[in-house]
């Protein structure tokens, strides 16, 4: 960390001046025209240094850039000191600052011991990982069994945020490596609606109940776990039965033996695990129960290599750092507010819920490292959906509306299920092609003129323009399989820690999580009668008030 604004450094002034002297010449039709070889410049291969069968291609020929003005923005990379500060993460160094902890989720996917970590447990992630192989195969095999003899056909993983949102994301893109004979459920939100309908499905005698939680506090995991322990109870009668039903994912070994789980059925992490970096650690258990311990560990070398090519890439080479200062370009230079995740990979539909947490929680902040409160923007708000879906609800304001909206078209080249002789895929990667297409060279008057005739109407011409300049990266890779998405995961955590660095803030803390929860618990206090609602504004009381007209009980 420099302990600079990023505004204060030389290439950001620079950057600031070529958007304001330069930016009219940034046309994305003019740049292809004027060089034949644009798309050979601004693209890269990516093949896995462990793996050749790990690759995808990165486009970002689409973009408003230039060689100059991508110098510029990796001259800021080096200003920021990114390598610097990479090292020092790969090093063990407690770069969560405000926390005082490291910051290693590539510990948890060091597979060839390449990075050599000196960080108290980061000898201990052999180990975790040789207890969810030898568990997910138990439990897979029908060995393990339910307190009446039964094999599991149901999991039902309880946590919420980082401990749950990177399971469901991946058991979702690798359902197609899964057994099929054993459901995953995720019960995150508090709202007793989503454990109640998820119970309905499930039979005691046969359900795994996983509690997810770093911390073994978290209100919401703790209230569904208690309830799910309950139910299962209402059933099972006896105490010691749980030991067969319920298995812990977490770093508090007290919280969970006194919630009755046995010590053997604790998969431990460590405090350098960040909740949204979580997913490779014992917080992956519902993912190797699911697709099978080979597919997790094959997911996690994925991540590594992806690992690997950031420390060892240079920048302008780097497939994190260009991803992440072209999204400075939009966000600090452009005024763009968010950046859409479109995949068009129905396995990927939970891809953007995923890394609404990963990019929104981590950068999602105003002050600086040091302190200082920062004169320009920060993490931008990540959404997105899979496939043509989006074309048919909010593409119209990514092509036509007022805001300029950067946006990854992520795709397989190949499909799981090529049904009507891959016609479906065909249709769908022709969408994947011609949206960005679109987006960057639109359609112009003369054309519309053309197209219409004479007696279309000034204002039915101008409604049917497209713009264009509107910039896109586009990722293609073979086939959805583990390890590439290992990869997808680890590319766009490092352009988020590339991006944090910049910007000068903290990516691995959650400071602006805790108001919520504190006033939650005070109004939680109050919610038996209208003479206990104290403290607020009119409004927060009103509210807590008509809802005391209805309460039952
Ligand atoms: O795993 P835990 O400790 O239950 O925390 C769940 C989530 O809550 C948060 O702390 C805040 O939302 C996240 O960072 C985390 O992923």
């Amino acid at each position: 960390m420099s302990g600079k604004l990023a505004s204060e450094y030389n290439s950001w002034k620079k950057l600031q001046e070529i958007y304001d002297t330069q930016k009219s010449q940034l046309v994305l039709k003019d740049l292809f025209a004027q060089d034949p070889s644009r798309f050979n410049t601004f693209s890269k291969e990516y093949v896995s240094p462990d793996d050749p069968s790990t690759t995808f291609l990165l486009d970002y020929s689409k973009n408003l850039i230039t060689k100059p003005v991508l110098e510029t923005l990796l001259s800021l990379v080096k200003e920021a000191n990114v390598e610097g500060v990479r090292d020092q993460m790969f090093a063990g160094e407690h770069i969560n600052t405000s926390e005082d902890r490291a910051v290693l989720h590539v510990a948890l996917r060091n597979v060839n011991d390449d990075f050599k970590i000196q960080e108290a447990g980061a000898d201990e992630v052999a180990g975790v990982l040789a207890h969810i192989k030898e568990f997910s195969e138990a439990v897979r095999s029908g060995e393990w069994k339910g307190y009446t003899g039964k094999t599991i056909t149901s999991l039902v993983n309880i946590g919420i945020g980082g401990s749950d949102l990177g399971p469901v994301m991946v058991t979702e893109a690798l359902k197609q490596y899964s057994k099929r004979d054993l459901a995953a459920h995720f019960v995150s939100n508090i709202d007793g609606t989503h454990i109640a309908e998820t119970l309905r499905e499930c039979d005691p005698e046969t359900t795994l109940f996983i509690i997810a939680s770093k911390t073994f506090t978290t209100q919401e995991t703790i209230t569904n776990a208690e309830s799910a322990r309950d139910w299962f109870l209402a059933t099972a009668k006896d105490k010691a039965h749980v030991a067969k039903h319920f298995v812990a994912l977490s770093t508090n070994t007290k919280a969970v033996t006194e919630f009755g789980i046995a010590k053997e059925n604790m998969f431990q992490f460590w405090d350098w695990v960040g909740g949204r970096y979580s997913l490779w650690s014992a917080i992956g258990l519902s993912i190797a129960l699911y697709v099978g311990y080979d597919s997790f560990e094959k997911l996690l070398q994925g991540a590594h290599g992806m690992d690997k090519h950031f420390k060892e890439t240079p920048i302008e080479n780097n497939l994190p750092v260009i991803l992440a200062v072209i999204g400075i370009w939009y966000n600090d230079f452009y005024g763009s507010q968010t950046h859409a995740l479109l995949p068009y990979d129905q396995y990927l539909h939970k891809f953007a819920d995923y890394f609404q947490q990963g990019d929104m929680e981590s950068n999602g902040k105003s002050i600086t490292k040091g302190g200082q409160r920062v004169d320009y923007q920060t993490g931008p708000i990540i959404w997105g959906a899979a496939g043509t879906n989006g074309q048919h609800s909010f593409y119209q304001l990514v092509h036509q509306g007022t805001k300029l909206i950067p946006a990854d078209f992520i795709a397989p080249a190949t499909t799981h299920n090529p049904i009507a002789h891959s016609k479906h895929h065909r249709i769908l990667l022709s969408n994947f092609f011609a949206q960005p297409e679109a987006l960057a060279f639109g359609k112009t008057e003369e054309e519309v003129r053309a197209e219409l005739g004479k007696g279309a109407s000034e204002a039915t011409v101008k409604s049917k323009v497209f713009e264009g300049n509107r910039p896109s990266n586009s990722i293609i890779f073979p086939l959805m399989t583990p390890s590439t998405l290992g990869a997808l995961i680890a590319l766009y955590e490092h352009k988020i820690f590339v991006q944090g660095v910049i910007w000068g803030i903290n990516s691995f803390d959650q400071m602006g999580v805790e108001l919520g929860k504190v006033l939650a618990k005070a109004i939680l206090a109050q919610l038996e009668s209208p003479e206990d609602v104290k403290g607020h504004d009119s409004s927060t009381t009103g509210l807590i008030h008509y809802y005391q007209k209805y309460r039952k009980e």
